[in-house]
């Protein structure tokens, strides 16, 4: 599979300060790939030094497989929007887009209706961009990014600022990008579940460095599930759980609840035991433990550390 992008030992140094440690990365066509991480780790120095808009301390870079002096050719197949572009207030979202189509030199004026419409902003083209919403804001941000027809979109915290619905809508617009003009995406955000439904890899980002990169079944797998139960008889519920699953992990906790960290598989089995031996069961469900929560351990510390 072709490679978008590859670094080895990409290293970025600000006086003393190694705010990118050596890193081994790469992007394959097609992906769409989430970088995680929290204020200050690093998000957008990677994405300015994939950008060229810094220079690297140390380490290569490759786009779509070409370094050295053919990495300005190869550059201009990605679209890059790192932090909200500096667009005209007074100006529409055509007249923007025209500033930087003559700017960057692209060549078709059509372009400008075709990306437009691509967002979602074509019945809004006349209006000035100071008057459009953070949403459409940043969406004329991803227009902006697509305007010369890139093969692969890199996007800093598109969805920063927005509500859940500007986030499903951004969410929306890049799996049509990637899914009918398979434009490969890598994403930034500090927060994972704003990139859950989307990204099908999870590269996690912490003081500069890369420290776990998991394809979302993974990520999936990780995230922790424990059974959740009311009951009428805590004491008696908690024997028959040890007596029968010798290996139970479980807590008791306030309200008649009890939480099963493992055996979930079995849940049919413990909710028929309850019943079986006459505890009466209120609620029983299955938790999920949110991947915010993982993330947040993660970051925080007290995973992989
Ligand atoms: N030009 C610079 N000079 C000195 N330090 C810098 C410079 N640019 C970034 N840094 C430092 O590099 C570190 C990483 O910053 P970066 O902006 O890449 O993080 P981020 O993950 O994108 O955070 P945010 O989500 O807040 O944008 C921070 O400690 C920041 O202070």
């Amino acid at each position: 599979m072709e490679k978008v992008i590859q670094t080895y030992q990409l290293t970025k140094s600000f006086k003393e300060e190694e705010v990118i440690k050596p890193t081994d990365f790469s992007l394959r066509k097609g992906e769409i790939c989430a970088l995680i991480g929290k204020n200050g780790a690093g998000k957008s120095t990677f994405f300015k030094l994939l950008a060229g808009q810094t220079t690297p301390t140390k380490g290569d870079i490759l786009l779509f497989g070409q370094s050295g002096k053919k990495i300005d050719q190869a550059r201009k197949r990605i679209g890059f929007m790192i932090e909200t572009p500096q667009f005209f207030p007074d100006f529409t979202a055509t007249q923007n887009l025209e500033y930087f189509r003559i700017q960057r030199g692209v060549v078709e004026k059509k372009r400008i209706s075709e990306v437009l419409e691509i967002v979602g902003l074509n019945n809004e083209k006349k209006k000035q961009f100071s008057d459009y919403s953070l949403g459409m804001k940043q969406r004329l941000g991803i227009a902006l990014g697509l305007l010369s027809n890139p093969d692969c979109l890199v996007l800093d915290e598109p969805t920063n600022g927005l509500d859940a619905e500007g986030i499903m809508e951004i969410r929306k617009l890049l799996l049509k990008l990637n899914q009918e003009k398979q434009i490969t995406i890598f994403i930034s955000s500090h927060i994972l579940t704003e990139l859950q439904l989307l990204a099908q890899r999870f590269v996690f980002i912490k003081n500069g460095a890369i420290v776990e990169d998991l394809s979302k079944d993974a990520l999936d797998k990780k995230s922790q599930k424990q059974i959740y139960l009311k009951v009428d008889q805590q004491a008696k519920t908690a024997q028959l759980l040890e007596l029968t699953y010798p290996d139970i992990q479980y807590k008791v906790l306030p309200n008649q609840t009890i939480t099963i960290q493992n055996h979930i598989d079995k849940s049919g089995e413990i909710n028929r035991l309850l019943n079986k031996n006459d505890v009466l069961v209120n609620e029983f469900h299955l938790e999920s433990l949110r991947l915010e929560e993982y993330f947040l351990d993660f970051v925080e510390g007290n995973k992989n550390d």
